[in-house]
């Protein structure tokens, strides 16, 4: 069936969505994908919840704020959905989405995504799956990483014998390594661009380190590096995820924009190596996704600590829709009852199915 998969992710910078022609089990094909920016207003409805709700932390009434920025969710998912279904010349059959995560605290069994499934449901026709980390989080697991069950779909697609690893570089990084025998391992790493893009914004030097120039051009900081690598992020073995703000940046404010940057950089890469460890044996080969993917100064950084690294770009995929992608093969998944989480992966005690289905007011489609 032709499933339509959303991606929002910590970046704020856009919705990401991908057809993927898909039984939830094998990718058959690749259908068009598109990404639609946020308007100026629409990033900061999102960036005030994203604010209340580390202020709130999960306790008591959720803040206001969250009824409009679920409205602005809404609002883009479907304009990104429009512009893909009209490349595509017909509707899918189905709609993976994940909705703006606002807060993670899988501790406390508790992973907060806005924006009403049952709103894209009615406006697009079509049925949607979505809240695909809650019943991994009630079993005990972390709620993430979610992509993992897809990149193994991927590496089989790709013919790629394990071991293998798939990082995705976000806001925050995560990756799966997926063993010779297929077994998946797979956890955040450590923050991925989400740190780099504070300190770059904060300085009103843009939304990001374009082409990883401003890391380029400054000295990693030892003593800093050492520091952050201290966080108990680090200490702990197994399945495990994390907040976007999870990081302190406090002393990123005596160094220059480019020192900063580039300890942050060099971060991300060491905070990839530390997870070695963790990892059944070494990756023979990386395949780096996401927006962190189109950084060569992190590209390099990377390569440099964990050898034969590839954007996904370079073996033929399209690295800034493997996640939108693979909410749209989770939720064949979740229609058809097949596990998205793992032992492995988020830590669930067994391979567990999830997600809820919003079917569309037939009253309502296409006139919404
Ligand atoms: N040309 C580029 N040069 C440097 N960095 C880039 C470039 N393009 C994108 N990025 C980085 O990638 C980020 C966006 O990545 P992506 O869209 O994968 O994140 P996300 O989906 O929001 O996050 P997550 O995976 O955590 O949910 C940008 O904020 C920026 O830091
Ligand atoms: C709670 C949450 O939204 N986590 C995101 C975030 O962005 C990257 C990393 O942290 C990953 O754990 C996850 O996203 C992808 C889609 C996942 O669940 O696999």
């Amino acid at each position: 069936m032709l499933v339509m998969g959303y991606m929002s992710g910590t970046s704020l910078d856009g919705v990401d969505v991908a057809l993927v022609e898909t039984d939830g089990e094998r990718i058959a094909a690749f259908g068009p994908g598109a990404m639609t920016a946020y308007s100026a207003p629409e990033r900061d409805a999102l960036e005030k919840a994203t604010r209340d709700a580390l202020v709130w932390n999960g306790y008591g009434a959720r803040p206001h704020s969250f009824a409009l920025a679920a409205e602005v969710i809404e609002a883009a998912h479907l304009r990104a959905g429009e512009l893909v279904i009209a490349r595509a010349g017909r509707r899918p059959d189905l709609v993976g989405f994940h909705g703006q995560t606002l807060l993670h605290r899988p501790e406390r069994r508790l992973s907060v995504q806005i924006g009403d499934p049952q709103v894209l449901a009615d406006a697009l026709g079509v049925s949607v799956v979505a809240q695909m980390r809650q019943d991994d989080l009630l079993a005990g697991g972390q709620g993430a990483p979610l992509v993992p069950a897809y990149h193994a779909a991927l590496a089989e697609r790709l013919g790629l014998a394990g071991p293998i690893a798939f990082l995705n570089l976000g806001g925050v990084a995560n990756l799966t390594w997926i063993g010779a025998d297929g077994s998946l391992v797979a956890f955040d790493t450590g923050p991925g661009n989400g740190l780099i893009d504070q300190v770059v914004q904060a300085r009103g030097a843009g939304r990001y380190d374009e082409g990883g120039r401003i890391a380029a051009a400054g000295t990693v900081d030892a003593a800093v590096l050492a520091a952050l690598l201290e966080h108990e992020h680090f200490r702990g073995s197994g399945p495990k995820s994390l907040d976007r703000y999870d990081f302190p940046l406090e002393w990123a404010g005596a160094r220059s924009l480019e020192d900063a940057a580039a300890t942050l950089t060099a971060f991300t890469a060491e905070a990839v190596r530390a997870s070695l460890r963790l990892l059944p044996a070494p990756p023979k080969v990386w395949i780096v996704c996401g927006g962190g993917s189109h950084n060569p100064t992190l590209m390099q950084a990377l390569r440099a600590r964990l050898g034969d690294c590839r954007t996904a770009d370079e073996v033929g995929l399209r690295g800034d829709y493997v996640e939108a992608e693979a909410m749209a093969f989770l939720a064949a998944r979740s229609l058809r009852g097949l596990p998205l989480t793992y032992p492995g992966t988020t830590g669930v005690g067994r391979p567990l199915t999830g997600g809820a289905i919003w079917r569309p007011d037939t009253a309502l489609a296409g006139v919404v």
